[in-house]
């Protein structure tokens, strides 16, 4: 008679039991699609001159498990330029539970209430300046669309911690995909931890199915609106306005030509409106079927970087808009605009769009925003969406938004 196999029972996490656990160093993953804390680096992941991080995080997944690493993963983040900086590695532990609830997740706005000293980069003159810039650069036609992003640089009278930071932008939204990376690379003078609640979707891939979720044409949400009457009138705005729809049509057609190329079914649906605490945006929720989901190509880290950078942060055409964002932000974007997600040794995995985030270093965070430009944008309005924006941010840090 066989015996029974012995097996050690997998710990089971909630929600907050993951969120309570993070620390700096680790990696924070939450969204509807549930938790994920990974702890630990049982390899750093680095691209080889010329070659993508979607093989080279096939790679370090082959090796990992021939190592005997039971289901790895690869988890962090990549910056928004091409040559830009990446923080990508194989985690010595992963630990997963269901979707943060509203309900346990313990946190409070402000919970890092302090002193903090606001320097805007630009100031919101030059923001504007700017935006005219980049409206000329449409009308000449060099570009359909620019992202043109600002930062807040802010300075706390002590050393700022994440954890309470992550833990509020998570209260104030479960349903956000909200993500904590170690980005600190040698040579830093202090340890950096990129952390935000994205409302965006880059990719997500189950087996042959990946959803993408662009969001492009926003309204800032009211917070003290008693009987909902004047958003409500925002929503009904923002569905009809026609700069609006030819805004986040250019993102949707860019990343319908890509996964054309993938999928053997697709379903595009007609934008909706959708909310966070802080905005209302336009959103297209794309499925797709892969055709070939055991090609590397169709791993969700190398759909997520075919995708990048989708018109939501660069423009259109991509080269002439990251050209014109190189010349017109004073600010090098970073962590900002790029992606942040996990992929495992199948493909499956997610990644989302690197928005309403921050970069904390020491007593620093900076916080990153930016609006998209099309012919008929309104600068003053850019400015006051990209205020608005912050305010994820900045209601986390308990820094009082007004006229920023
Ligand atoms: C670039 C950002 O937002 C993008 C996502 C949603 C709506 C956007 C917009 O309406 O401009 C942006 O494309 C940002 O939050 O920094």
């Amino acid at each position: 008679m066989s015996s029974p196999v012995l097996a050690r029972p997998r710990p089971e996490y909630g929600a907050g039991d993951l969120l309570t656990a993070y620390l700096p160093g680790s990696f924070y993953y939450s969204s509807p699609g549930g938790t994920l804390l990974a702890d630990g680096v049982h390899a750093i992941v680095r691209r080889g001159a010329g070659g993508s991080h979607a093989d080279a995080a096939a790679r370090a997944l082959a090796q990992a498990r021939e190592a005997g690493v039971a289901e790895p993963i690869v988890a962090g983040a990549i910056g928004f330029r091409p040559d830009g900086e990446s923080s990508l590695v194989v985690p010595s532990v992963v630990r997963r539970a269901p979707a943060p609830e509203a309900g346990d997740v313990q946190g409070t706005h402000g919970a890092a209430a302090r002193s903090w000293t606001v320097t805007p980069r630009p100031e919101p003159a030059d923001y504007v300046e700017a935006v005219r810039k980049a409206l000329l650069h449409i009308e000449t036609g060099d570009i359909d669309k620019v992202v043109l992003a600002r930062a807040l640089d802010l300075t706390a009278d002590e050393p700022v911690s994440v954890p309470p930071l992550l833990a509020s932008l998570v209260w104030a939204n479960p349903a956000a995909h909200a993500f904590a990376v170690d980005v600190t690379a040698p040579g830093d003078p202090a340890a950096r931890t990129l952390f935000g609640a994205s409302p965006e979707l880059l990719i997500s891939r189950t087996g042959n199915t990946v959803v993408v979720n662009p969001l492009a044409g926003s309204r800032p949400r009211v917070a003290d609106d008693p009987d909902d009457a004047e958003n409500r009138r925002r929503i009904d705005d923002l569905r009809t306005a026609e700069k609006d729809r030819a805004e986040h049509e250019i993102v949707v057609r860019q990343i319908v030509d890509v996964l054309r190329s993938l999928c053997s079914e697709l379903d595009v649906p007609d934008p909706e409106v959708i909310g966070t605490p802080t905005m209302w945006h336009l959103s297209t929720r794309i499925t797709g079927t892969l055709a070939a989901p055991d090609d590397p190509a169709s791993s969700s880290l190398a759909i997520a970087e075919a995708l990048h950078p989708t018109p939501a942060v660069c423009g259109v055409p991509t080269s002439t808009a990251r050209d014109v964002i190189a010349d017109l932000e004073p600010t090098d974007r970073g962590y900002y605009a790029g992606l942040v997600g996990w992929t495992d040794a199948d493909g499956d995995g997610e990644w989302v769009v690197t928005i309403r985030c921050a970069e904390a270093a020491g007593q620093a965070v900076r916080v990153y925003a930016g609006a998209g430009i099309v012919a008929g944008s309104d600068p003053d309005a850019e400015l006051a969406e990209t205020s608005a924006k912050f305010g994820t941010l900045l209601a986390a840090l308990g820094v009082d938004g007004g006229a920023r």
